[in-house]
């Protein structure tokens, strides 16, 4: 099957029988610097935001490597070295393409773990007095992460896979997912290398938010 762009879509071209709030709208060839993806692009139908699943290759249905990138402008747009959101995406795109085949489904709604992006900024504005990233949220009187799986697990479902190899230090994501009825076959480490501007906030992510981050200890037993 192919659809207007005369793309081969295989499992992209057969539409889900199951009722999702995910609604598939286009099919584009995106070539990037990583390699040439599918930008496969959804609205959800229950938060009205727009999505889009870039895939790679001919995924199949199981263990398929797969990454959900919450949003994040700072770190994906403007190279933020407040978070190392920028620095993961680039190495699961790049991961998908060494890989053969896989998917990155760049979550909106995501911006700030949920709480948006002027929100987000507020938080980095109190962290710059010394909250962490968890206080900060509190601070504001927020959830410390209000992000919701339901859309993501409806995208996967919608390009026919069951199960994923999810590229995530965060085991919390990982649960989630597997509530939406996606399998998690294993998780892929997505370890950056820390730097100066977040070593305190990747310290905060492991101590406080169970985030799996063992290369932290390095720079510790390094005292930088
Ligand atoms: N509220 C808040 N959000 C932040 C902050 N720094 C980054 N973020 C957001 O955090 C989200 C990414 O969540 P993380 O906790 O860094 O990582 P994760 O997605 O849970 O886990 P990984 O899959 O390992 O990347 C993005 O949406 C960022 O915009 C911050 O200081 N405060
Ligand atoms: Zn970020």
């Amino acid at each position: 099957m192919t659809d207007n762009t005369g793309v081969n879509l295989g499992v992209l071209g057969k539409k889900s029988p199951r009722r999702s709030c995910a609604e598939r709208v286009v099919n584009a060839p995106l070539p990037t610097v990583y390699g040439k993806f599918q930008a496969i692009g959804y609205l959800d139908h229950d938060r009205g935001d727009e999505q889009v699943a870039l895939v790679y290759g001919e995924i199949g249905t199981e263990n398929v490597l797969t990454r959900l990138h919450s949003e994040c402008l700072t770190g994906d747009a403007f190279g933020s070295r407040h978070c190392e959101c920028g620095d993961q995406l680039a190495s699961a795109l790049r991961a998908v393409v060494a890989e053969g085949s896989g998917i990155v489904v760049y979550l909106r709604g995501h911006e700030g773990r949920g709480i948006g992006l002027l929100a987000k900024l507020r938080a980095m504005a109190l962290q710059a007095e010394g909250l962490d990233t968890v206080e900060a949220n509190l601070a504001l009187g927020l959830p410390v992460d209000a992000r919701d799986y339901g859309i993501a697990a409806e995208i996967l479902r919608d390009l026919g896979v069951r199960s994923v190899r999810l590229m995530s230090n965060n085991p919390r994501k990982r649960e989630a997912l597997v509530r939406h009825g996606i399998q998690v076959a294993e998780r892929v480490p997505l370890l950056i290398e820390p730097c100066e501007s977040n070593i305190t906030y990747l310290r905060t992510k492991r101590e406080r938010m169970d985030h799996i981050l063992p290369h932290l200890d390095a720079v510790v037993a390094h005292g930088s």
